[in-house]
């Protein structure tokens, strides 16, 4: 996967990431928007794509690759705020049936781009599609209740007043009143929640009121679903429950859906594709495990996990590290550069013995070893002339060396990476 065109990793701007403007803290306006948008009528999801009226919210079959056209393309997009520049010339496609998630550092730009989407900004440059149709450009806007998308926010924006079927019918009033209950209560069922369809949302968990939100949104069967940190509001153990349910609905429904988040963890969970960026331009997009064994800068590889970070230079095609050495083709000889190694990348083992071809191991004294759970994280000295490097490795399962011991560091050249010094971050 090539960098994208314009991308710039180390985009150290005049428009850095100073404030964050969360959804929640946008209301009125923004509480009485969603709720515009979330009241929109029924999308124009293609008549093929909605199924029978049996199966209105069952699985919908794959898009043949004929019909790979962009459920949602975001052509060239930028926006200011007054002189900040929050999003800067990106574009992003999105297929039927696709999950992108959007991620970044905060104040980036990911909650504008949404909100482009959505209808919620006036676009200043580019043009937004949906299904093949320019729906917002800067001479003209489809406004957000008719663009045929799916909203849900970080605060879920259910009406209090309503109980939580009427919640889900609400987006369904231009249907006739028999098939609103039929297909709300259909949504209901889809993320578990039928049970409480008399309920108030108040009575609701956070996790509750969260699959009511996705089920209000999917009600329409929009094309397109935006959501924004839909998680975040939730503690941590819930947040795996939930969001794993919410993968398998989101995948049933066949939308285009874009996930805006923070968390590169939970970027990796539910995505089919990534879409990193920083300081309002697109990064890389690409695969979760594109992004992760394919970054294209250092803040790329730095994004997706903690990395061990080595300096050295360029012999021929390759650099020698203190724990080994690693393929460096594409950069000349003499070129000093840094080398990112993931910890998984150095595996470990306490029997400091010669390799099978009789050379001589690379050697690493441990400061600390923790079981973390499923891994185990020792930390390492290695020796490098000048003092010593201070490493982190992480071993699956149980894997704790004596403090002062030695272990024999084998390099992983997979999880290394090299990028020139002289790149920006
Ligand atoms: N209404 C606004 N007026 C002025 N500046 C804004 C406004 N909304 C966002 N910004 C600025 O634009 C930039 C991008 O904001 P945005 O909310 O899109 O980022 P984000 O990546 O979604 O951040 P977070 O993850 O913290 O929500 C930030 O610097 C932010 O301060």
């Amino acid at each position: 996967m090539a960098p994208l065109p314009g991308a710039r990793c180390g985009f150290v701007g005049h428009h850095g990431c100073d404030v964050s403007v969360s959804p929640r803290s946008r209301s009125p306006l923004w509480r009485s928007l969603s709720a515009r948008v979330e009241a929109a009528a029924p999308a124009k999801v293609p008549a093929r794509e909605r199924g029978s009226p049996v199966d209105a919210l069952g699985p919908r079959q794959a898009p043949a690759a004929a019909e790979l056209r962009p459920a949602l393309a975001l052509e060239r997009v930028s926006h200011r705020y007054k002189a900040k520049v929050a999003v800067d010339d990106v574009s992003l496609h999105i297929a039927s049936g696709e999950i992108v998630c959007l991620v970044g550092p905060s104040g980036c730009g990911k909650s504008t781009l949404l909100r482009l989407a959505a209808g919620l900004e006036r676009l200043q440059q580019g043009t937004v599609a949906i299904a093949g149709k320019t729906i917002a450009d800067p001479s003209a806007s489809l406004p957000p209740e008719r663009r045929g998308i799916g909203l849900v926010f970080q605060d879920f924006a259910l009406f209090p007043h309503l109980t939580v079927l009427d919640n889900v019918r609400f987006g369904l009033n231009k249907l006739p009143p028999a098939t609103q209950k039929e297909r709300a209560l259909a949504a209901l069922k889809q993320v578990g929640m039928e049970a409480y369809a008399a309920a108030y949302p108040d009575a609701l968990s956070g996790g509750q009121q969260q699959r009511v939100a996705l089920a209000r949104a999917m009600a329409p069967q929009p094309a397109v679903l935006l959501l924004d940190e839909p998680f975040s509001g939730l503690d941590t153990r819930l947040r795996e429950t939930i969001r794993d349910e919410t993968l398998h609905v989101l995948k049933q429904s066949g939308a285009a859906t874009l996930v805006v988040t923070h968390d590169p963890e939970e970027a990796m969970f539910l995505a089919d594709r990534i879409a990193l960026m920083r300081d309002g331009r697109m990064v890389q997009v690409g695969k979760p495990v594109d992004l992760y064994t394919k970054p294209v800068c250092i803040f790329a590889a730095s994004f997706f996990g903690e990395v061990n970070r080595l300096r050295g230079t360029v012999r021929q095609g390759r650099v020698e590290t203190p724990v080994g050495s690693v393929p460096a083709a594409r950069h000349a000889d003499g070129t000093a550069v840094d080398v990112l190694i993931r910890p998984e990348g150095l595996r470990l083992s306490a029997d400091p013995a010669a390799g099978p071809d009789g050379r001589l191991p690379y050697l690493a004294r441990v400061e600390a070893a923790r079981l973390l759970g499923r891994t185990s994280l020792v930390h390492l000295r290695v020796s490098d002339g000048q003092g010593g490097i201070h490493l982190h490795s992480r071993m699956p399962g149980q894997f704790l060396p004596e403090e002062d011991s030695h272990v024999s560091v084998t390099l992983d050249p997979q999880q290394a990476f090299v990028f020139s010094a002289s790149d920006p971050m």
